[in-house]
C-alpha cells in the first residue's frame, strides 16, 4: 500500500497537472492547449492524491443536472479518474473514490466506466444500457414517409448553440439518463477541432422544422469518404440524434439512412427500446451491440428516492446496506403517490434488504428490481414486496446517456 499520500481538492492553477495524470493513464496525447477544458475545470470538485510533490491520482465530479424517471436533479458527473500506472492497485483510487462519494452534495453520482470491473466494489450500478448500431444502409429499409420541403435544414455550430439545448432539455423530459450541458459545455461539444474527427467531415448538423418553421429535432453527424473497387462505399457516422417529436425523429433518421453513395451508418448512443427498431423493414440490418452506459451511485440514499417519480404507488420499507457511506445505511420507508413522494428514515422492520448498488442500477428505471434477487443483493422479507417495488421502481421508458463525459 502507498500509505504516506495525501488525498485533497485540486487547486486553480493545477489543471496542468491533474490533465497529465489522466492522460497518461488513459494512454492519450495532450493536445498542446484547450481553452475549453481549461475554463470548464472545477478545481474544488476535482480530487488529487499526491505523494511527496508528486501528483499520483485524480478524479473528477461536474456540476451538471440529469433527468431521472419525472424530474430533473443534480448529478455529480463524475470522469477524469487515473492513477499514473506506477502507483496502481495500491489503494489509491480507493482513497479518492471513497472521499468523492462521501463529500459530493449531490445525492447520486454517475459515471462512464473505461472498464465495467472498477465501479461496482464503490457501490455504483449499471443504470443504463446503450446500444452501438453499425448499419447495413443496403438492407435496412429506413423509414419512409413525405418530407416537406424546408422540413430539414443545416446549422452553423454557432446557430446550433441558440437551437439546440431547448431540444436537449425537451429530451430530459422523455427520457431519464440525459446529462444537461451549460453554454461552455455545448461550444465544447461543437468545437470540432480537426485533429478530433478521426478522418472523418467536419460536424453536420441538421435540424428538422415543424410546420411553424420551429426547430423540434437534430441530428449531428460526419460522413467519411470510402471508395471500393466496386463503387462508393461511405460511411455515415451519427454522434447524436435528439428528437422527441415523432415525425422529426423519423424524418432525421430517414435522411441519414439514405444518403447518397453510403454503404453504413454508426451510431453509439441508441437506447435499448430505440423506436427506430420499429421503424425500418429490417432490424437485423442495424447490427446492435448492448453496453452498460450510465453507472450511478446513490449518495445520500433517502434525499435521492425522493427526487424521483414511481411508475405505480409504493409503500414499502427497504433495508439499506453499504460499506460505503454509513449514513445511508439501515431501515427507510418509501412512500410514493401519484402526487408525492417521502422517503424517511423509520424503525418498522424491513420488507426487502437491498445494496447500495443494487438501488443505483434501478434507479433510473432501466433494469427490474427483481432481476437482482437471485444475485443476492436483495432478500425480500414480506411476501409481495419485491414484486411491488419492482413495478414502482420500473419506468415506461428506458434510461439512455447520449455522451460519454
Ligand atoms: C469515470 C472514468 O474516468 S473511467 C476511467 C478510469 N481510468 C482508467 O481506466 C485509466 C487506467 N487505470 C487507472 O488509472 C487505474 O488502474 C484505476 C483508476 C482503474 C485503478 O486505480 P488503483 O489505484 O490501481 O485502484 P485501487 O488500488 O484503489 O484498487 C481498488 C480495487 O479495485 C481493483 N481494481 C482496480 N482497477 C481495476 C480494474 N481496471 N479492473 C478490475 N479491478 C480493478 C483492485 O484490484 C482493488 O481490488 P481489491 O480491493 O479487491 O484489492
Amino acid at each position: 500500500m502507498v500509505t504516506d499520500f495525501e488525498v485533497r481538492a485540486a487547486e486553480a492553477g493545477e489543471f496542468d497537472a491533474v490533465r497529465a495524470v489522466f492522460s497518461a493513464a488513459m494512454m492519450f496525447e495532450l493536445t498542446p492547449d484547450d481553452d475549453l477544458a481549461r475554463q470548464l475545470f472545477e478545481p474544488e470538485r476535482t480530487l488529487v492524491a499526491v505523494d511527496g510533490g508528486e501528483f499520483i491520482g485524480t478524479t473528477l465530479a461536474l456540476t451538471r443536472n440529469l433527468s431521472v424517471p419525472g424530474s430533473v436533479v443534480p448529478a455529480a458527473h463524475v470522469t477524469g479518474v487515473g492513477v499514473r500506472a506506477t502507483h496502481r492497485r495500491r489503494g489509491v483510487l480507493s482513497q479518492l473514490m471513497g472521499k468523492q462519494l462521501r463529500e459530493v452534495p449531490e445525492a447520486i453520482a454517475v459515471l462512464w466506466a473505461s472498464e465495467p470491473a472498477i465501479y461496482g466494489r464503490f457501490g455504483y450500478g449499471a443504470a443504463a444500457w446503450g446500444t452501438a448500431y453499425e448499419v447495413d444502409l443496403h438492407r435496412v429499409g429506413p423509414p419512409t414517409g413525405p418530407i416537406r420541403p424546408g422540413e430539414l435544414g443545416q446549422l452553423t455550430p454557432d446557430e446550433a448553440l441558440k437551437e439546440l439545448p431547448r431540444i436537449l432539455g425537451l429530451m430530459q423530459q422523455v427520457r431519464a439518463g440525459v446529462s444537461d450541458r451549460s453554454e461552455l459545455r455545448w461550444q465544447k461539444h461543437l468545437e470540432d477541432k480537426p485533429d478530433d474527427r478521426g478522418g472523418r467531415t467536419a460536424l453536420r448538423i441538421v435540424v428538422h422544422r415543424d410546420e411553424t418553421g420551429s426547430v423540434d429535432g437534430y441530428a449531428i453527424w460526419r460522413g467519411k469518404m470510402v471508395w471500393n473497387p466496386t463503387g462508393p462505399a461511405y460511411e455515415v457516422h451519427v454522434e447524436e440524434l435528439v428528437a422527441p417529436e415523432p415525425t422529426a425523429y423519423r424524418v432525421l433518421w430517414q435522411h441519414l439512412l439514405t444518403m447518397d453513395l453510403s454503404a453504413k451508418l454508426g451510431y453509439g448512443y441508441a437506447a435499448i427500446d430505440e423506436p427506430l427498431q420499429q421503424l425500418v423493414s429490417t432490424p437485423t440490418a442495424l447490427d446492435r451491440r448492448v453496453t452498460e452506459s450510465l453507472w450511478l451511485r446513490v449518495t445520500d440514499v433517502p434525499r435521492a428516492l425522493q427526487q424521483r417519480q414511481y411508475a405505480v404507488p409504493v409503500d414499502v420499507v427497504l433495508d439499506v446496506t453499504d460499506d460505503l457511506i454509513e449514513a445511508n445505511t439501515g431501515r427507510f420507508r418509501l412512500t410514493a403517490s401519484e402526487s408525492s413522494v417521502k422517503c424517511e428514515r423509520t424503525d418498522d422492520p424491513a420488507d426487502l434488504t437491498v445494496s447500495v448498488g443494487a438501488l443505483g442500477a434501478v434507479y433510473l428505471g432501466g433494469r427490474p428490481l427483481a432481476e437482482f434477487a437471485p444475485t443476492g443483493r436483495i432478500t425480500e422479507h414480506t411476501a409481495g414486496a419485491l414484486a411491488r417495488a419492482t413495478a414502482a421502481f420500473g419506468w415506461p421508458t428506458a434510461p439512455v446517456s447520449l455522451e460519454v463525459f
